[in-house]
């Protein structure tokens, strides 16, 4: 498809590996596998999220489609591929070009990323010089008016400040600009609001809405908060146990969860209601990581599992009676029981709430 940003196909990645160079396969040095047959797609322009209990494989999904997997960690099999670029054996040197140009990257933890003893007008005016090309002036100006963009106010004094002047929320837009001045297509946001308080929460969550709106910036981003990727996204894709268990249009996924697991997930996260989130945990745990299980991953969890659950290998299949207007092979659900089972919708949803 013409308009795919990122292709992720089949994608396999072990862990606990011998930390060997990027293009030895972990079958080679060992390790076990941390997520399984995933993919997916980001087109240009869209907002795709990640959800899924700690431990799922989020982080190595989007690690992986960064080129930045930790030492150990190894795509063992599957196609990255970003704009008809093969991302998988890329050569350092060629991500180097990718990483901050075409794509972006905001972790949870801002202040890790600036270097405390310059000011964090330097460090994102410097973004502009290398990636864009701008000359200092140019670049002093596109840096105050890309923190401006971003919400902060009085974006000339908060140019002249150093990270630690700056609150969480404030520190979080300026690492937000530093990946975005290069005017990246595809932005890989990873709990990039988790630290911060509600409040703080939205406001990145807007500036982040007016990056799409203003720029036609893809998102793909990560959060084990179903509320923020609720609001920021137009397609969900749940991950449980290193396997993406359902995936779909973000309002059709919440209406109609068609996964136990996401059912389960969607009792728990409360969406719409921001002060009661995170209060409770689906029973019992994953299994742990490399456990080989045939059958469904989840069903030692799941309320509705029969012995056939765990005899075969449980496919993503497409939902036969998704809603019209659901364009097809969108709306996906990895569930032996798929078309059996009757799953509680959600709570009724707040009145405005963004969907
Ligand atoms: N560098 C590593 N070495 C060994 N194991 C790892 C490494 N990174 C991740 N793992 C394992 O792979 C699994 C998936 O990890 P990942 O970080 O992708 O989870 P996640 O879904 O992002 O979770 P969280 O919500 O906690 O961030 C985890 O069980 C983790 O322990
Ligand atoms: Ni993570």
């Amino acid at each position: 498809m013409p308009d795919d940003l990122l292709r992720v196909e089949d994608l396999n990645i072990t862990v606990g590996g011998a930390p060997f160079g990027r293009r030895r396969r972990a079958r080679d040095v060992g390790g076990v596998p941390a997520v399984q047959g995933v993919s997916f797609t980001v087109r240009r322009g869209e907002a795709v999220g990640f959800v899924g209990e700690s431990g799922s494989g989020k982080t190595l999904t989007c690690r992986a489609a960064l080129g930045v997997l930790a030492p150990g960690c190894t795509v063992s099999s599957g196609e990255i591929d970003f704009d008809g670029t093969s991302l998988v054996d890329l050569p350092r040197r060629r991500w180097d070009g990718l990483r901050g140009t075409r794509i972006g990257a905001v972790f949870q933890d801002p202040g890790s990323y600036l270097n405390p003893s310059h000011t964090v007008g330097r460090q994102l005016a410097e973004q502009f010089r290398i990636k864009v090309g701008h000359r200092r002036r140019e670049a002093r100006q596109a840096a105050i008016a890309l923190l401006g963009t971003l919400g902060l106010h009085q974006p000339e004094l908060v140019y002249h400040q150093y990270p630690h002047e700056l609150s969480g929320g404030m520190l979080q837009r300026v690492v937000l600009a530093i990946a975005v001045a290069g005017e990246p297509d595809l932005l890989v946001a990873d709990e990039a609001t988790t630290a911060l308080d509600v409040t703080v929460q939205a406001e990145v969550l807007e500036a982040l809405d007016l990056l799409r709106a203003e720029r036609g910036l893809a998102i793909l981003a990560v959060s084990h908060d179903l509320a923020v990727i609720a609001q920021l996204c137009d397609r969900i894709l749940v991950f449980y146990a290193g396997e993406i268990v359902e995936a779909g249009p973000t309002a059709d996924v919440l209406a109609n969860p068609r996964h136990p697991y996401t059912a389960a997930l969607l009792r728990v996260a409360s969406v719409g209601d921001w002060r009661r989130r995170e209060l409770d945990v689906i029973d019992g745990a994953a299994p742990p990581v490399g456990a080989r299980i045939t059958g469904c991953r989840f069903a030692d969890r799941c309320a509705f599992v029969t012995d056939a659950c765990r005899a075969a290998p449980v496919e993503l299949r497409a939902v036969p009676d998704a809603p019209a207007g659901t364009p097809g092979g969108e709306r996906f659900a990895r569930c032996a029981r798929l078309g059996e089972i009757e799953l509680t919708p959600r709570v009724p949803e707040r009145a405005g709430a963004p969907a």
